[in-house]
Protein backbone atom coordinates (compact mmCIF):
# COMPACT_ATOMS: atom_id res chain seq x y z
CA UNK A 1 0.00 0.00 0.00
CA UNK A 2 3.33 2.17 0.36
CA UNK A 3 3.02 3.28 -3.41
CA UNK A 4 -0.50 4.24 -3.42
CA UNK A 5 -1.54 7.82 -2.77
CA UNK A 6 -3.66 8.80 -0.19
CA UNK A 7 -6.96 9.79 -2.60
CA UNK A 8 -7.85 12.89 -0.17
CA UNK A 9 -4.50 13.84 0.25
CA UNK A 10 -3.95 14.18 -3.77
CA UNK A 11 -7.73 15.82 -3.62
CA UNK A 12 -7.05 18.21 -0.84
CA UNK A 13 -6.89 20.67 -3.46
CA UNK A 14 -10.12 20.75 -4.66
CA UNK A 15 -12.79 19.41 -2.07
CA UNK A 16 -12.84 16.80 0.88
CA UNK A 17 -13.13 13.01 0.01
CA UNK A 18 -15.27 10.91 1.84
CA UNK A 19 -16.79 7.16 2.38
CA UNK A 20 -19.82 6.13 3.88
CA UNK A 21 -18.94 3.57 6.92
CA UNK A 22 -20.61 0.94 8.97
CA UNK A 23 -19.39 -0.88 12.35
CA UNK A 24 -18.15 -3.48 10.04
CA UNK A 25 -15.75 -1.54 7.90
CA UNK A 26 -14.94 0.80 10.52
CA UNK A 27 -13.18 -2.33 12.49
CA UNK A 28 -12.27 -4.10 9.34
CA UNK A 29 -10.79 -1.42 7.64
CA UNK A 30 -9.76 1.43 9.71
CA UNK A 31 -6.55 2.30 8.60
CA UNK A 32 -7.27 2.20 4.75
CA UNK A 33 -10.05 4.41 5.62
CA UNK A 34 -8.31 6.82 7.42
CA UNK A 35 -5.63 7.37 4.71
CA UNK A 36 -7.90 7.77 1.93
CA UNK A 37 -11.09 9.84 3.40
CA UNK A 38 -10.82 13.31 5.36
CA UNK A 39 -15.04 13.09 5.81
CA UNK A 40 -16.65 10.31 7.05
CA UNK A 41 -20.64 9.31 6.68
CA UNK A 42 -22.70 6.93 8.95
CA UNK A 43 -24.35 4.55 6.12
CA UNK A 44 -27.08 3.48 8.49
CA UNK A 45 -26.41 4.18 12.45
CA UNK A 46 -26.94 7.83 12.51
CA UNK A 47 -30.38 7.08 10.57
CA UNK A 48 -33.80 8.00 13.08
CA UNK A 49 -34.27 3.99 13.40
CA UNK A 50 -30.99 3.64 14.70
CA UNK A 51 -30.62 6.40 17.04
CA UNK A 52 -34.31 6.19 18.33
CA UNK A 53 -35.77 3.30 17.66
CA UNK A 54 -38.21 3.42 20.39
CA UNK A 55 -39.73 7.20 21.63
CA UNK A 56 -37.23 8.67 23.85
CA UNK A 57 -34.92 5.70 24.17
CA UNK A 58 -31.76 6.47 21.90
CA UNK A 59 -28.94 4.37 21.11
CA UNK A 60 -25.95 6.38 20.54
CA UNK A 61 -23.11 3.46 20.79
CA UNK A 62 -22.19 3.00 17.27
CA UNK A 63 -22.28 6.72 15.72
CA UNK A 64 -20.36 7.78 18.92
CA UNK A 65 -17.72 4.78 18.21
CA UNK A 66 -17.53 6.66 14.44
CA UNK A 67 -17.66 9.91 16.24
CA UNK A 68 -14.32 9.05 18.41
CA UNK A 69 -12.43 7.96 15.47
CA UNK A 70 -13.09 10.87 13.38
CA UNK A 71 -12.25 13.48 16.31
CA UNK A 72 -8.46 11.15 17.13
CA UNK A 73 -7.89 11.71 13.42
CA UNK A 74 -9.51 15.20 12.35
CA UNK A 75 -11.77 14.09 10.36
CA UNK A 76 -14.95 15.87 9.25
CA UNK A 77 -18.76 14.05 9.73
CA UNK A 78 -21.22 14.53 7.44
CA UNK A 79 -25.01 13.60 9.61
CA UNK A 80 -26.97 11.73 7.77
CA UNK A 81 -30.21 11.84 8.63
CA UNK A 82 -32.33 13.55 10.25
CA UNK A 83 -36.28 13.53 8.51
CA UNK A 84 -36.45 10.96 6.11
CA UNK A 85 -39.54 8.70 4.94
CA UNK A 86 -36.99 5.56 5.23
CA UNK A 87 -35.58 3.54 7.71
CA UNK A 88 -37.73 5.49 10.58
CA UNK A 89 -39.65 4.27 12.74
CA UNK A 90 -43.43 3.38 12.90
CA UNK A 91 -44.21 4.55 16.46
CA UNK A 92 -43.04 8.47 15.07
CA UNK A 93 -45.96 8.43 13.14
CA UNK A 94 -48.38 7.54 16.04
CA UNK A 95 -50.30 8.05 19.41
CA UNK A 96 -49.97 6.06 21.94
CA UNK A 97 -53.13 4.29 21.37
CA UNK A 98 -52.10 3.59 17.73
CA UNK A 99 -53.91 5.77 16.14
CA UNK A 100 -52.20 8.50 13.40
CA UNK A 101 -50.23 11.25 15.28
CA UNK A 102 -51.07 14.91 14.28
CA UNK A 103 -49.24 17.94 12.82
CA UNK A 104 -48.64 19.01 16.48
CA UNK A 105 -47.42 15.72 18.08
CA UNK A 106 -45.21 15.24 14.94
CA UNK A 107 -43.17 18.31 14.80
CA UNK A 108 -42.35 18.08 18.82
CA UNK A 109 -41.23 14.54 18.29
CA UNK A 110 -39.06 15.80 14.89
CA UNK A 111 -38.03 18.71 16.97
CA UNK A 112 -36.63 16.68 20.19
CA UNK A 113 -34.98 14.36 17.89
CA UNK A 114 -33.48 17.01 15.80
CA UNK A 115 -32.76 18.20 18.93
CA UNK A 116 -31.32 15.29 20.91
CA UNK A 117 -29.09 14.06 18.32
CA UNK A 118 -27.50 17.18 17.17
CA UNK A 119 -26.53 18.66 20.42
CA UNK A 120 -24.91 15.66 21.62
CA UNK A 121 -22.52 16.13 17.97
CA UNK A 122 -22.48 19.59 18.44
CA UNK A 123 -18.77 21.07 16.70
CA UNK A 124 -18.22 17.18 15.49
CA UNK A 125 -20.80 17.11 12.87
CA UNK A 126 -19.95 19.58 10.07
CA UNK A 127 -22.72 19.16 8.08
CA UNK A 128 -26.11 17.50 8.33
CA UNK A 129 -28.77 15.91 5.52
CA UNK A 130 -31.42 17.56 7.31
CA UNK A 131 -34.28 15.98 4.95
CA UNK A 132 -33.64 13.40 2.44
CA UNK A 133 -35.55 12.22 -0.31
CA UNK A 134 -38.29 14.68 0.06
CA UNK A 135 -39.15 14.97 -3.86
CA UNK A 136 -40.83 13.19 -5.86
CA UNK A 137 -39.60 10.99 -9.31
CA UNK A 138 -42.80 11.76 -11.15
CA UNK A 139 -45.83 13.10 -11.15
CA UNK A 140 -46.89 17.25 -10.96
CA UNK A 141 -46.13 17.05 -7.04
CA UNK A 142 -43.11 18.60 -6.37
CA UNK A 143 -43.02 16.27 -2.63
CA UNK A 144 -43.41 12.96 -2.72
CA UNK A 145 -46.32 11.15 -0.43
CA UNK A 146 -45.17 10.31 2.88
CA UNK A 147 -46.35 10.62 6.89
CA UNK A 148 -44.40 13.59 7.27
CA UNK A 149 -46.31 15.42 4.70
CA UNK A 150 -49.24 14.40 5.46
CA UNK A 151 -49.43 14.75 9.00
CA UNK A 152 -47.55 18.19 9.27
CA UNK A 153 -47.53 19.39 5.52
CA UNK A 154 -45.18 20.58 2.98
CA UNK A 155 -44.17 22.88 5.44
CA UNK A 156 -42.84 20.12 7.25
CA UNK A 157 -39.14 20.72 5.14
CA UNK A 158 -39.19 24.31 6.67
CA UNK A 159 -39.56 22.93 10.00
CA UNK A 160 -36.83 20.33 9.66
CA UNK A 161 -34.23 22.88 8.08
CA UNK A 162 -35.27 25.77 11.62
CA UNK A 163 -35.26 22.90 14.11
CA UNK A 164 -31.82 22.17 12.73
CA UNK A 165 -30.35 25.56 12.70
CA UNK A 166 -31.57 26.73 17.01
CA UNK A 167 -29.87 22.79 17.62
CA UNK A 168 -26.36 23.69 16.19
CA UNK A 169 -26.28 27.11 14.29
CA UNK A 170 -23.02 26.13 13.24
CA UNK A 171 -23.88 23.22 11.63
CA UNK A 172 -24.17 23.45 7.57
CA UNK A 173 -27.31 22.41 6.66
CA UNK A 174 -28.21 20.26 3.60
CA UNK A 175 -31.09 19.10 1.52
CA UNK A 176 -30.31 15.33 0.07
CA UNK A 177 -31.73 13.26 -2.52
CA UNK A 178 -30.77 10.71 -5.68
CA UNK A 179 -31.65 11.22 -9.06
CA UNK A 180 -30.63 14.76 -8.58
CA UNK A 181 -29.11 15.25 -12.48
CA UNK A 182 -32.56 14.00 -14.55
CA UNK A 183 -33.42 17.53 -15.86
CA UNK A 184 -37.20 16.48 -14.89
CA UNK A 185 -36.28 16.10 -10.54
CA UNK A 186 -33.90 18.06 -11.09
CA UNK A 187 -36.17 21.03 -11.14
CA UNK A 188 -38.38 19.80 -9.22
CA UNK A 189 -35.20 19.95 -6.08
CA UNK A 190 -34.11 23.51 -7.42
CA UNK A 191 -38.09 24.87 -7.12
CA UNK A 192 -38.09 23.12 -3.78
CA UNK A 193 -34.59 24.81 -2.54
CA UNK A 194 -35.11 28.18 -4.24
CA UNK A 195 -38.55 28.25 -1.76
CA UNK A 196 -36.51 27.49 1.33
CA UNK A 197 -33.94 30.03 0.23
CA UNK A 198 -36.33 32.90 -0.61
CA UNK A 199 -38.54 31.81 2.58
CA UNK A 200 -35.39 32.76 5.03
CA UNK A 201 -35.40 28.97 5.50
CA UNK A 202 -31.44 28.69 7.31
CA UNK A 203 -30.26 26.04 4.46
CA UNK A 204 -26.46 25.78 3.03
CA UNK A 205 -26.45 23.20 0.59
CA UNK A 206 -27.56 20.40 -1.43
CA UNK A 207 -26.76 16.97 -1.56
CA UNK A 208 -26.68 15.21 -4.78
CA UNK A 209 -26.63 11.47 -3.71
CA UNK A 210 -24.61 11.07 -7.27
CA UNK A 211 -26.04 6.89 -7.47
CA UNK A 212 -25.15 6.82 -11.03
CA UNK A 213 -24.32 3.69 -13.57
CA UNK A 214 -22.21 3.23 -16.89
CA UNK A 215 -24.48 4.92 -19.01
CA UNK A 216 -26.83 7.33 -16.69
CA UNK A 217 -26.76 10.55 -16.18
CA UNK A 218 -24.93 12.19 -18.70
CA UNK A 219 -22.03 14.06 -18.09
CA UNK A 220 -24.18 17.20 -19.47
CA UNK A 221 -27.12 16.83 -17.13
CA UNK A 222 -24.69 16.43 -14.23
CA UNK A 223 -23.12 19.93 -15.65
CA UNK A 224 -26.27 21.33 -16.08
CA UNK A 225 -27.50 20.46 -12.25
CA UNK A 226 -24.60 21.19 -10.41
CA UNK A 227 -24.45 24.64 -12.38
CA UNK A 228 -28.30 24.84 -11.61
CA UNK A 229 -28.04 24.24 -7.46
CA UNK A 230 -25.17 26.70 -7.67
CA UNK A 231 -27.27 29.21 -9.14
CA UNK A 232 -28.97 29.51 -6.07
CA UNK A 233 -25.80 30.57 -3.93
CA UNK A 234 -25.82 26.79 -2.01
CA UNK A 235 -22.76 24.75 -1.75
CA UNK A 236 -23.02 22.04 -3.24
CA UNK A 237 -21.90 18.21 -1.55
CA UNK A 238 -21.65 15.15 -3.88
CA UNK A 239 -22.73 12.79 -0.50
CA UNK A 240 -23.11 8.85 -2.04
CA UNK A 241 -21.27 8.49 -5.19
CA UNK A 242 -21.04 4.91 -6.63
CA UNK A 243 -21.02 3.94 -10.16
CA UNK A 244 -23.19 0.71 -10.62
CA UNK A 245 -22.62 -2.32 -13.02
CA UNK A 246 -26.14 -2.44 -14.05
CA UNK A 247 -28.97 0.14 -15.39
CA UNK A 248 -31.65 0.28 -12.48
CA UNK A 249 -34.01 -1.63 -14.66
CA UNK A 250 -31.37 -4.37 -16.08
CA UNK A 251 -31.98 -7.22 -13.21
CA UNK A 252 -29.22 -9.57 -14.68
CA UNK A 253 -27.71 -11.70 -11.82
CA UNK A 254 -25.36 -13.76 -13.57
CA UNK A 255 -22.26 -12.28 -13.41
CA UNK A 256 -19.49 -12.97 -10.71
CA UNK A 257 -17.04 -10.73 -11.87
CA UNK A 258 -17.33 -7.72 -13.52
CA UNK A 259 -16.84 -7.64 -17.65
CA UNK A 260 -13.64 -6.48 -19.03
CA UNK A 261 -16.11 -3.95 -21.09
CA UNK A 262 -17.63 -2.58 -18.10
CA UNK A 263 -14.54 -2.30 -16.39
CA UNK A 264 -13.22 0.15 -19.21
CA UNK A 265 -16.44 2.13 -18.84
CA UNK A 266 -16.70 2.49 -15.24
CA UNK A 267 -12.98 4.10 -15.68
CA UNK A 268 -13.94 6.25 -18.25
CA UNK A 269 -17.09 7.17 -16.58
CA UNK A 270 -15.11 8.09 -13.41
CA UNK A 271 -12.52 10.00 -15.42
CA UNK A 272 -15.17 12.33 -16.92
CA UNK A 273 -17.32 12.50 -13.35
CA UNK A 274 -13.86 13.57 -11.36
CA UNK A 275 -12.82 15.82 -14.62
CA UNK A 276 -16.18 17.32 -14.10
CA UNK A 277 -16.25 17.60 -10.57
CA UNK A 278 -12.65 19.35 -10.00
CA UNK A 279 -14.05 22.06 -12.85
CA UNK A 280 -16.18 23.05 -10.23
CA UNK A 281 -14.48 22.75 -7.15
CA UNK A 282 -15.58 26.18 -6.48
CA UNK A 283 -19.05 25.10 -5.47
CA UNK A 284 -18.49 21.39 -4.54
CA UNK A 285 -16.76 21.03 -1.05
CA UNK A 286 -16.83 17.40 -0.58
CA UNK A 287 -17.39 14.02 -2.83
CA UNK A 288 -18.41 10.99 -0.47
CA UNK A 289 -18.51 7.72 -2.27
CA UNK A 290 -21.41 5.31 -0.97
CA UNK A 291 -18.82 2.88 0.49
CA UNK A 292 -15.13 1.99 1.25
CA UNK A 293 -14.45 -0.73 -1.31
CA UNK A 294 -16.11 -3.40 -3.77
CA UNK A 295 -16.22 -5.68 -0.63
CA UNK A 296 -19.10 -4.41 0.62
CA UNK A 297 -21.71 -2.02 -1.42
CA UNK A 298 -25.45 -1.60 -0.71
CA UNK A 299 -26.10 -2.12 -4.34
CA UNK A 300 -25.33 -5.74 -3.51
CA UNK A 301 -29.13 -5.90 -2.69
CA UNK A 302 -29.97 -3.25 -4.40
CA UNK A 303 -32.36 -3.07 -6.70
CA UNK A 304 -31.58 -6.25 -7.03
CA UNK A 305 -31.23 -8.58 -3.74
CA UNK A 306 -27.67 -10.65 -3.28
CA UNK A 307 -26.31 -9.57 -6.66
CA UNK A 308 -22.74 -8.42 -6.81
CA UNK A 309 -21.70 -5.08 -7.60
CA UNK A 310 -18.54 -3.25 -7.76
CA UNK A 311 -19.28 0.27 -7.95
CA UNK A 312 -16.36 1.87 -6.54
CA UNK A 313 -12.39 2.86 -6.73
CA UNK A 314 -11.19 -0.22 -4.74
CA UNK A 315 -11.66 -3.81 -5.46
CA UNK A 316 -12.73 -6.48 -3.06
CA UNK A 317 -9.37 -6.95 -1.94
CA UNK A 318 -8.81 -3.45 -0.87
CA UNK A 319 -6.56 -2.84 -3.95
CA UNK A 320 -6.90 0.10 -6.60
CA UNK A 321 -8.59 -0.40 -9.75
CA UNK A 322 -7.75 1.45 -12.93
CA UNK A 323 -10.41 3.73 -12.17
CA UNK A 324 -8.80 4.92 -8.98
CA UNK A 325 -5.66 5.71 -10.89
CA UNK A 326 -7.31 7.83 -13.30
CA UNK A 327 -9.23 9.36 -10.66
CA UNK A 328 -6.11 10.04 -8.84
CA UNK A 329 -4.73 11.45 -12.49
CA UNK A 330 -6.83 14.17 -13.06
CA UNK A 331 -6.80 15.52 -9.25
O1 LIG B 1 -30.76 5.35 -5.33
C1 LIG B 1 -31.99 5.22 -4.79
C2 LIG B 1 -33.08 4.76 -5.55
C3 LIG B 1 -34.30 4.62 -4.94
C4 LIG B 1 -34.45 4.91 -3.61
C5 LIG B 1 -33.37 5.36 -2.85
C6 LIG B 1 -32.14 5.53 -3.45
C7 LIG B 1 -30.93 5.99 -2.69
N1 LIG B 1 -31.13 6.13 -1.26
C8 LIG B 1 -29.84 6.21 -0.53
C9 LIG B 1 -29.18 4.89 -0.66
C10 LIG B 1 -28.80 4.15 0.36
C11 LIG B 1 -29.12 4.55 1.74
O2 LIG B 1 -28.20 3.98 2.67
C12 LIG B 1 -29.07 6.07 1.86
O3 LIG B 1 -29.36 6.47 3.18
C13 LIG B 1 -30.08 6.69 0.92
O4 LIG B 1 -29.93 8.10 0.98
Amino acid sequence: QQNIPSLSDVYKKHFRIGAAVNPMTLHDQEAFILKHFNSLTAENVMKFERLQPEEGHFTFTHADELIAIAQQNNKQVRGHTLVWHNQTPDWVFQQSNGEEADRQLLLERMKQHIFTVMERYKGKIGSWDVVNEAVSDSGTDLLRESKWRSIIGDDFIDKAFEYAHMADPDARLFYNDYNESHPEKREKIYSVAKGLVERGIPIHGIGLQAHWNLSEPSLDHIKQAIERYASLGLKLHITEMDVSAFSFEDKRADLTAPTEEMTDKLTERYRSFFDLMTEYAAVIDSVTFWGVADNYTWLDDFPVKGRKNWPLLFDEHLQPKPSFWEVVDVA
